[in-house]
């Protein structure tokens, strides 16, 4: 931030002003974080209200931070650039051939796709192989080097206090290019009742921690999202990871009757590969239960509708996405985008 006008009439606290900004963004940053309350003693429920505006005014000067510091995976930035690296290849593969087909033929197998999606022991939930060991690393690394900054890291939602919101470390780009091009089709393809054109085009993505001494659980709830990606980056136990930290399944909002009130059906994380991934409807209720040891870190991708609006009206099936439709859109909205782009170099 730069102090308006010119500097020939500086009064003294024009002058102390100038001094404050002459200083380096980074350590303005870090003069700033002395205000945050510590994080143990913040509240484990509503926390999205914590500060909101401290953190909407100081947003540029924290990026101009994060620039002075610096990132330790670049890569990870540019994710469609780097994507063999760091989408499983057979998840890669399996789309990139159904997208195909849906561009040429007028009907669509979906069944590759489908036989990677495992149902787990919670109806309605399914795993997917998502990421790369090598992302999984990476990105618990870069979180680890942007704390190591001392730049102020808000917490990543209202009920989790350890963690990151990934868009504050300027992974938006790559978030968005995974739920796009991913995870939305997926969440078409699993949910067409609730999932439709527009209902997933905007993420939200975090990632939390867990580890004794710090968050060890979190309470049951639903997520703010018609479609939740819950990808485990940690090593599970057999690896000499964490332990614990099952994923507790209950009903779903606006679907299910009494759905807080229906038996628990649970799915363990520290049994799933690192980059193996939970899919679930965000009005699904779930639970994390407490972790025994280690350290569980995961990352979150809330997917919802534009100013973040979440479907819970069912569709009928004759108002359902095609696999044509699911498998289209995202080369139909590059085109577009391209479209645009030339349109605006040409003046
Ligand atoms: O810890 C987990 O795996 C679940 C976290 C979660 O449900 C959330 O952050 O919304
Ligand atoms: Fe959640």
């Amino acid at each position: 931030m730069k102090p308006p006008g010119g500097m020939l009439a500086l009064s003294a606290i024009q002058a102390n002003t100038c001094a404050a900004a002459s200083q380096s963004a980074l350590a303005r940053a870090r003069e700033l974080a002395k205000a945050l309350p510590d994080r143990r003693n913040s509240s484990a429920t509503s926390g999205e209200v914590e500060m909101a505006w401290w953190w909407v005014d100081h947003d540029a000067l924290f990026q101009e931070a994060q620039e002075e510091w610096g990132r330790r995976h670049e890569a990870l930035y540019q994710l469609e650039a780097n994507e063999e690296r760091f989408i499983r290849v057979e998840l890669r593969e399996a789309i990139a051939a159904v997208e195909a087909a849906a561009l040429r033929d007028a009907t669509v197998d979906e069944s590759a796709v489908r036989r990677l999606l495992r149902q787990t022991e919670a109806p309605g939930v399914w795993a997917v192989p998502i990421f790369t060991p090598a992302f999984c690393e990476m990105v618990i690394q870069e979180v680890q080097h942007y704390e190591a900054s001392g730049i102020p890291l808000r917490r990543p939602n209202g009920m989790n206090r350890y963690g990151a919101i990934l868009d504050q470390l300027g992974l938006e780009d790559s978030m968005a290019y995974l739920s796009r091009r991913y995870l939305r089709p997926l969440g078409q393809l699993l949910y067409p009742y609730l999932i439709s054109t527009g209902d997933a085009d905007e993420h939200y993505a975090f990632m939390v921690r867990y580890k004794l001494g710090e968050d060890t659980q979190l309470a049951e709830h639903a997520d703010a999202s018609v479609l939740t990606l819950n990808a485990n980056l940690g090593l599970p136990a057999s690896q000499g990871g964490f332990k614990g930290g099952r994923l507790a399944f209950r009903g779903t909002r606006f679907i299910d009757e009494a759905p807080q009130k229906m038996a628990a059906a649970h799915v363990s994380f520290d049994a799933m590969e690192p980059g193996e991934g939970l899919l679930h409807l965000g009005g699904h209720y779930h639970a994390a239960l407490p972790i025994e040891s280690g350290e569980r870190v995961n990352l979150i991708v809330w997917l919802h509708g534009k100013y973040e609006v979440v479907r819970v009206a069912p569709y009928k099936q004759e108002e359902q996405l095609s696999a044509k439709e699911r498998w289209t859109a995202f080369s139909r909205e590059r085109a577009e985008e391209r479209l645009q782009q030339a349109r605006s170099q040409l003046g």
